[in-house]
């Protein structure tokens, strides 16, 4: 059995727990002058989403004590355009009260990292303040893609769809999503190979996608791969969780687009 399947027999547990437990409580409601997808398609510089990770199933312990509003603080000070939060606490070591307590930090776009598969989970990212949520393309079949894909919107939700190969590419392409986030790192076997993105962004030869480039990306070379490879965005988060000069590290992943 593959990770992505552990992970996904554990979230359907989560899941049935949280339609019993959860009572909304209509928190905060988050508005933004500008989507996320405006605000990266309009930059002239790579938008970086740095990510509050502190631990994964591929490298166990990254950086469990963090502060995540110290660290949310500095991403927004030195230059991230965005923020991920991994919420899910079996295999990352996060919560939905991570994102809450970012949410209250900060007023950057901020993308509910979990492994989504039904609605009760978007109620909730919306609600602790949550401005775009990710779908993957690898976990569900495309008739619950879409379907959550269109409650997402519904609540004026984006979503990050992400993708791995090119039969996910073409799923992603008809729902119709804006924003297409290509993995680099394979859920099944956690192989990192940058290349994916490169290969599967020279599939979009439509320039009204915003596509990001997700994991792996460690210094300015490869965001320049990434550049090259025609996306607008990088989502990084171990770089960032073990930088301890969080200044440095993001000014020099920072480039500008020629
Ligand atoms: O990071 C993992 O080990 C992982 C394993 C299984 C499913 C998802 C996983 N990571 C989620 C992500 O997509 C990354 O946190 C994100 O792209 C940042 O990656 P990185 O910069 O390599 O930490």
């Amino acid at each position: 059995m593959s990770f992505l399947s552990n992970i996904l027999i554990e979230k359907e547990k989560e899941v049935q727990l949280l339609k019993q437990q959860y009572q909304q409580h209509g928190r905060r409601k988050t508005e933004q002058e500008k989507s996320m997808y405006q605000t990266f398609m309009e930059s002239k510089t790579m938008n970086i989403i740095a990510e509050i990770k502190r631990a994964s199933p591929s490298k166990g312990e990254i950086n469990v004590g963090i502060n995540p509003v110290e660290q949310a603080q500095a991403y927004a000070k030195y230059g991230a355009k965005a923020i991920s939060v991994l919420t899910d606490s079996a295999f990352f070591k996060g919560s939905i009260e991570d994102l809450g307590a970012v949410r209250n930090a900060v007023d950057f776009p901020i993308l509910c990292k979990d492994f989504i598969i039904e609605e009760i989970q978007i109620d909730r990212a919306k609600e602790y303040g949550a401005n775009v949520i990710l779908l993957i393309a690898a976990a569900l079949p495309k008739h619950r893609l879409s379907e959550l894909y269109e409650y997402a919107y519904s609540k004026d939700l984006e979503v990050l769809l992400e993708v791995h190969n090119e039969t996910e590419l073409m799923i992603a392409l008809e729902i119709g999503a804006n924003i297409i986030g290509i993995n680099n790192r394979d859920l099944k076997t956690f192989t990192v190979d940058l290349s994916v993105t490169e290969r599967l962004a020279k599939l979009v030869d439509r320039d009204d996608i915003l596509l990001i480039g997700e994991s792996g990306i460690r210094n300015r070379e490869d965001v320049e791969r990434m550049m090259h490879a025609g996306v607008k965005g990088v989502l990084v988060g171990e770089t960032l969780m073990r930088s301890d000069n969080l200044k440095d590290t993001l000014a020099d992943l920072k480039i500008a687009f020629n």
